[in-house]
């Protein structure tokens, strides 16, 4: 799905990421960990679009994305999630999501706003479409709430939502569990597996070990900015290269 062929980044002198390479399997959720410092967030950030890497490709399904714009990635099915959620602070959970829905839909915005007869039937469409992924996440009772007053995890529901409006072929979730309470932590695995058994490919990086080893069907180790080794959970819990370099983290 995902290919990522010796992917280095230099920032001024410092190397942050070294011939990284691995793949990341059509229909499985593939989790990148690693100390703190390895080069997690520098990685996404690069899948995604948001730097250009010093070196190495990327190709998602056979495409050579490795200067693709966020934009491009996602008209080609790759869509992301931020540690930091970023949501419309003044709109409602629904309207949050129908600006993703909004983006692919013929009439658009401007038709929208301006209330034309075609465009009010594909308003009331993509309303029910909003609700439907409000649902599937499990926060339609908050539709009609202003996003911004979300408690921290139904905003970490809401962005996960707005992301599966656009029915991406792969989602990028950056640190999915971060800020979230062990409870909502146990329902959001439930939720990436959801999505995954969807046939929506997943790719995360996450520091929470136990919600890592409960859902990937992959992992990828970066340390000090290379590839420490890749397996399942059980290959990479036994892994003493990998025992080793999390002992030596202090975090
Ligand atoms: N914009 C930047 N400019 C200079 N150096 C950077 C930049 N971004 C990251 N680095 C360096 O690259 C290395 C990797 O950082 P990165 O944030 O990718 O690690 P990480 O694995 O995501 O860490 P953490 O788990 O703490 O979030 C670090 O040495 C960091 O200081």
């Amino acid at each position: 799905m995902l290919e990522l062929s010796a992917i280095s980044q230099v920032f001024g002198g410092v190397t942050a990421l070294k011939d990284v390479s691995f793949n990341v399997a059509r229909g499985e959720i593939t989790g990148v960990i690693g100390p703190n410092g390895a080069g997690k967030t520098t990685l996404f950030n690069i899948i995604s679009g948001i730097y250009s890497q010093s070196s190495g490709t990327i190709a998602l399904e056979g495409k050579d994305v490795s200067r693709a714009t966020p934009d491009r990635l996602a008209r080609l099915g790759m869509v992301r999630t931020f540690q930091n959620i970023e949501l419309f602070g003044a709109m409602t959970v629904r309207e949050n999501v129908m600006v993703g829905l909004h983006s692919r839909s013929s009439s658009g915005l401007l038709a929208c706003s301006l209330k034309m007869p075609w465009s009010l039937r594909e308003e009331k469409r993509i309303r029910a479409e909003a609700l439907k992924w409000l649902e599937f996440t499990g926060i339609a009772d908050l539709a009609d709430s202003i996003a911004g007053n979300l408690p921290f995890g139904k905003g970490r529901l809401l962005e996960i939502a707005r992301a599966l409006a656009v029915e991406p072929r792969i989602i990028l979730m950056d640190e999915p569990a971060a800020g979230l309470n062990s409870r909502e932590t146990l329902a959001l695995a439930q939720l990436i597996r959801r999505i995954r058994d969807m046939g929506i490919t997943i790719a995360l990086v996450e520091h929470d070990m136990e919600l890592v080893m409960d859902i990937c069907d992959r992992i990828v180790v970066l340390n000090l900015g290379m590839k420490l080794a890749e397996g399942t959970p059980r290959e990479i819990q036994e892994n003493h290269e990998v025992i080793a370099a999390y002992l030596g983290d202090d975090d």
